[in-house]
């Protein structure tokens, strides 16, 4: 596979643009600080340490909300990183809220995309509960890897304020994260958005992040044909076909919602 990982240069550098980023999104919006919703996974764990560093970890909120699929050890890997970085934070209990919307809406019970959607999406209700009451901005945890092919859910973890590692490939994630001095078990762990019991990302996928990077970085996002692609990785065209085929349908997620033309 391609070898996407920085020099040590490119790392410091990596880290001083992102941590600018936040800062200067901050200002701009005259916000008083951030909040972000800490799964114990490496996206949300990576996106604190750079807050905390960028704004000071007085000015960042965690957010850790389990539901019933929850792994109990993401749960307290999430109070980990809130207590190493110093930060204030809130567990707050999702299911009850979840349960609600069943309640209204029972026909959706047993469905397991909607309702782990339902999950994403109030945790993006109470991100923003909270940035409303104390000013502060809604850090996504995105990176490159999950925008390029939709791997979000669109208002849920989608909605944010900005997306500080928006342009990181999923390995460059992790390489960063030991580099700003992530625990290595954090950093290791199998990428899962937690939503129903037993999901990954890579088996929902049908790719390993490896190739998916791979392939993003030579064809989608960058200069190479299919064929070319192929060639020089090595994959089958099923794997690059997936991937643009991904890239296609979810457009719709990276951008504005579309309203008609003005008439005349
Ligand atoms: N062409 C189009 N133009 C405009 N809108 C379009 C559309 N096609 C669908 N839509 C709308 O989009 C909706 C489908 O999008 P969405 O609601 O997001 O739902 P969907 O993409 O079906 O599901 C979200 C996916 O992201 C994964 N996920 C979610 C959260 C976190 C993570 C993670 O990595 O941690 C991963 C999740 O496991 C699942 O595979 C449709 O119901 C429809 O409302
Ligand atoms: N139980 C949770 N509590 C708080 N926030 C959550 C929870 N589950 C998901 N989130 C939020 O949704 C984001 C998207 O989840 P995603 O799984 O893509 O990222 P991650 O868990 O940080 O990393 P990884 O992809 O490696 O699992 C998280 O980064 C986090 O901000
Ligand atoms: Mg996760």
């Amino acid at each position: 596979m391609l070898d996407l990982r920085f020099s040590e240069a490119e790392l410091e550098t990596r880290r001083e643009h992102v941590t600018g980023f936040i800062r200067e999104t901050a200002d701009a919006a005259g916000a008083d600080g951030a909040v972000l919703g800490l799964s114990g996974g490496i996206d949300s764990t990576l996106t604190a340490y750079l807050a905390a560093e960028a704004l000071g970890a007085d000015a960042l909120h965690g957010l850790v909300m389990p539901g019933t699929v929850s792994d109990d050890d993401n749960m307290s890997d999430a109070e980990r990183v809130a207590m190493d970085l110093e930060l204030s934070y809130d567990v707050i209990e999702i299911e009850p809220i979840v349960g609600s919307l069943l309640s209204a809406y029972p026909e959706a019970e047993g469905d397991q995309v909607a309702v782990g959607n339902a999950r994403a999406r109030v945790r993006a209700v109470l991100n923003y509960l909270v940035a409303n009451h104390d000013d502060r901005l809604v850090l996504g945890t995105g990176n490159r890897s999950e925008a390029a092919v939709g791997y979000f859910t669109k208002y849920g973890d989608g909605a944010v304020d900005c997306h500080p590692i928006g342009n990181l490939y999923k390995r460059q994630v992790r390489q960063l994260a030991r580099h700003v001095g992530v625990p290595d078990d954090l950093a290791e762990k199998t990428p899962t958005a937690g939503l129903w019991e037993g999901q990954t990302d890579e088996a929902e996928l049908g790719l390993d992040y490896d190739t998916l990077d791979s392939i993003l970085a030579l064809h989608i996002d960058g200069p190479l044909s299919a064929a070319a692609t192929r060639r020089e990785l090595g994959v089958d065209r099923e794997a690059i076909d997936t991937v643009r085929g991904l890239y296609e349908r979810s457009a719709h997620k990276r951008a504005a919602p579309p309203a008609p033309d003005p008439l005349p």
